[in-house]
């Protein structure tokens, strides 16, 4: 049985002089794999901005069910630069994410869900290292994992592969698409890489400069992808 998790309802968001996208309405259900696709600059980023509620739409809204509070939503970013002097270990940062997370005093309950992600995410043999020190895919991960600590309901991953190589990128899409078959994970999945979204996704938006388009990701055509860029 389907059962919304977020709705887009009439969805518009304008910056000054600058409108980005406007009148979206999209139903996102429990369990759906959504790829997010569509040329730079077409508003994908700042969707998910107004999804999180960082950013109040110029008008229409984002309807959580059954409320926002009752949906936790995890977010891993686009890849970014990490000061390499940046102290705390690969685990520690993944820490971070447990509320009132206060080191040493983890319970057991919390070390070993970490350490079960740990595993998951494959970070076992560099979960003592700086997180300055990663390289990008090991940063990545890291910010995959500190994203699972709070079991998300919701998972958004915002271009979070684009860096990395093709291994790593099917490692963790792989996770995720595990996550989002055993446990129920919905996930807003934002690309540029079409046969990776049609390898891992059900359903795709598409956004370009002439509208938004959206349906099952088997029927997304070559033509939508080619006139979504020439729009
Ligand atoms: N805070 C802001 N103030 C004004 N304009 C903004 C702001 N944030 C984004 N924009 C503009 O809104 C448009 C959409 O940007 P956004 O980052 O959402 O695009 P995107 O589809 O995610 O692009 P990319 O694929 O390049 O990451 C761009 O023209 C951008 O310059």
């Amino acid at each position: 049985m389907t059962e919304p998790i977020i709705a887009l309802d009439h969805l518009t968001v304008s910056f000054p002089g600058h409108p980005v996208f406007s009148d979206l309405n999209l139903t996102v259900n429990r369990g759906d794999f959504l790829s997010i696709l569509g040329p730079n600059g077409v508003g994908k980023t700042t969707l998910m901005r107004t999804i999180l509620h960082q950013l109040k739409p110029t008008s229409g809204r984002v309807v959580y069910y059954p409320s926002r509070r009752e949906v936790t939503v995890g977010y891993v970013p686009q890849f970014r630069n990490i000061d390499p002097e940046y102290p705390l270990s690969i685990r520690n940062f993944i820490e971070l994410n447990f509320p009132g997370f206060r080191l040493p005093w983890l319970s057991r309950n919390e070390r070993l869900t970490t350490n079960a992600i740990i595993q998951q995410t494959g970070l076992t043999q560099i979960e003592h290292r700086p997180l300055g020190e990663a390289s990008g895919g090991e940063k990545q991960k890291a910010y995959l994992a500190q994203a699972l600590v709070e079991k998300p309901d919701l998972l958004i991953l915002d271009e979070s592969t684009a860096s990395l190589d093709p291994v790593t990128k099917t490692e963790l899409l792989d996770l995720v698409k595990r996550l989002n078959e055993t446990s129920g994970l919905t996930v807003l999945f934002v690309t540029h890489d079409i046969p990776m979204a049609r390898r891992y996704s059900n359903r795709y938006l598409m956004m370009s400069k002439g509208g938004t388009e959206s349906g099952r990701i088997q029927d997304l055509s070559d033509q939508q992808v080619w006139r979504s860029d020439h729009v």
